[in-house]
């Protein structure tokens, strides 16, 4: 098994944006949409000030129109837009000229060719993201085409399980490394990217 992806979503405090950093995450995700983890572009432009070249700034969308998710892109200078939902191929058309990564973030029962839609990064998500809720990982083993990341409730505790289960190519965490929603825990990023860096 290779070196596993890792990216650690929700992230609202510089605390927890360092932590994530130092310990080895290759992605961080600001959410910008309806959830208990929403912050503003502003907020997500100033914590993505600090965050080094080598870490990649996501911003997270569910469902708004082009346009807006382009002006929230841009206002907080993220290095990638991350869509939920069942977007046209045209929203990520028209998404493109801005040069940033694009993730379609889906869940199993969608085209599950990484690019099919243009996009950079495959996402396979449970039915409702971010709810924290674990699902048939194991579904989807050997589905999913080219480069993907595994996400829905993953936690320090299940996420070797989830790997072994799924073989992606990388996995997302939001809810899994919180107290409570939107509360994250530098300990609980920690133990996710130990138990993650064993498996890879
Ligand atoms: O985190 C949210 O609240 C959220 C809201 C809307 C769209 C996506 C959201 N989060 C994404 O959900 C997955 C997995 O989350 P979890 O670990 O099951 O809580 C992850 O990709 C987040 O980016």
């Amino acid at each position: 098994m290779g070196v596993v992806y890792v990216k650690i979503c929700g992230l609202s405090e510089p605390e927890h944006v360092a932590t994530a950093v130092e310990a080895g995450a290759d992605a961080i995700g600001f959410v910008m949409t309806r959830s208990p983890r929403r912050i503003t572009p502003e907020r997500a432009a100033e914590l993505a000030a600090a965050v080094p070249g080598h870490v990649l700034t996501v911003g997270v969308f569910r469902g708004e129109d082009p346009d807006a998710v382009r002006e929230a892109a841009l206002a907080s200078g993220v290095r990638a837009i991350q869509l939920h939902g069942r977007h046209p191929h045209g929203d990520f058309t028209a998404l493109k000229d801005l040069g940033l990564r694009l993730i379609r973030a889906v869940d199993a029962e969608a085209d599950l060719r990484c690019g099919a839609f243009d996009e950079d990064l495959l996402l396979v998500d449970a039915p409702h993201a971010g709810s924290g809720q674990p699902w048939d990982w194991a579904a989807v083993r050997g589905r999913p085409t080219g480069q993907w990341l595994l996400a829905g409730g993953l936690t320090p505790a299940n996420v070797t399980e989830a790997i072994a289960a799924a073989d992606p190519w990388g996995v997302d965490v939001s809810s899994g490394v919180e107290t409570s929603p939107g509360v994250k825990d530098s300990a609980l990023i920690r133990e996710f990217l130990r138990e993650v860096r064993v498996v890879g």
